[in-house]
């Protein structure tokens, strides 16, 4: 489990707090969904719990680096690698890992036909040629096949369609479920939780405004629509 208690930063030239005295508890087996505004702060606070900023002693319970994966938004790889070449790079670089990456597509039991389709497609395709949509899929599909003890996923279903959106979601949950790890992400997808045992965080203002489950997220709200309930919540 990760606490962080009372937690402010803010950047050198901000004009504001990004974060104010932030409390929250990020506990494993529960995927730890990050909502918020743009800008309220998400990529700010899994910066500082992976001492991308420094990390505050207020921060606890992070594991060593070794033991932790960080997906960023940005998908830096050079364009000519191919598709085999990127997975390669995950897996090779995790200590853990007994998965022999050949020019045969990586495939499993738990992948849809869907994904398997897309995996055999761009398997020896070029990196560069792949679409957004895919490029992330490859990255985040080779990141839940590594062991770790802390993984962040920092909006992995932007530009993704929604019958792939529910394959990764259901990937990283299973990681969060069967294996004894911390799983945090951020999203504004809401309607794709509400079949994902996650524990929603409503980063707003600075600080946590609210951690409970989907259906606490929209109690009380008319429609039952999470968007709805996060603008009755943010205004
Ligand atoms: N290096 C920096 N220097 C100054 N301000 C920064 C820096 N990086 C981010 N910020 C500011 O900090 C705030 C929080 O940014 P952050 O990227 O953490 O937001 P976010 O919640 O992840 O947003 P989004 O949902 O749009 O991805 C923003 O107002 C941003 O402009």
């Amino acid at each position: 489990m990760i606490t962080i208690d009372n937690v402010s930063f803010s950047y050198r030239k901000s004009p504001r707090q990004n974060l104010d005295r932030l409390s929250v508890e990020f506990r494993a087996g529960t995927v730890n969904m990050i909502i918020g505004k743009n800008g309220s702060g998400k990529t700010t606070l899994f910066d500082l719990i992976t001492n991308v900023i420094k990390r505050p002693p207020e921060i606890r319970g992070v594991p060593e680096e070794k033991d932790m994966i960080y997906q960023l938004q940005g998908l830096l790889f050079p364009p000519t690698l191919k598709s085999k070449d990127v997975f390669r790079f995950f897996l090779y670089s995790d200590h853990a890992s007994r998965i022999r990456v050949t020019n045969e597509p990586y495939v499993d039991d738990d992948m849809s036909a869907s994904e398997i389709d897309m995996v055999r497609r761009v398997w020896n395709m070029e990196f560069g040629q792949l679409s957004i949509g895919e490029r992330r899929y490859l990255c985040i599909l080779a990141i839940t096949l590594m062991k770790r003890k802390l993984y962040i996923f920092d909006e992995p279903l932007a530009g993704i369609d929604p019958e792939m959106r529910q394959y990764i979601l259901k990937r990283i949950e299973k990681l969060a479920l069967h294996k004894e790890c911390t799983v945090l992400l951020s999203s504004h997808h809401l309607h794709d939780f509400q079949r994902v045992q996650c524990t929603l965080h409503l980063l707003h203002q600075g600080r946590i405004s609210f951690s409970g489950s989907y259906a606490e997220f929209i109690q009380n709200v008319e429609g039952e629509d999470p968007d709805d309930a996060f603008l009755m919540k943010v205004q």
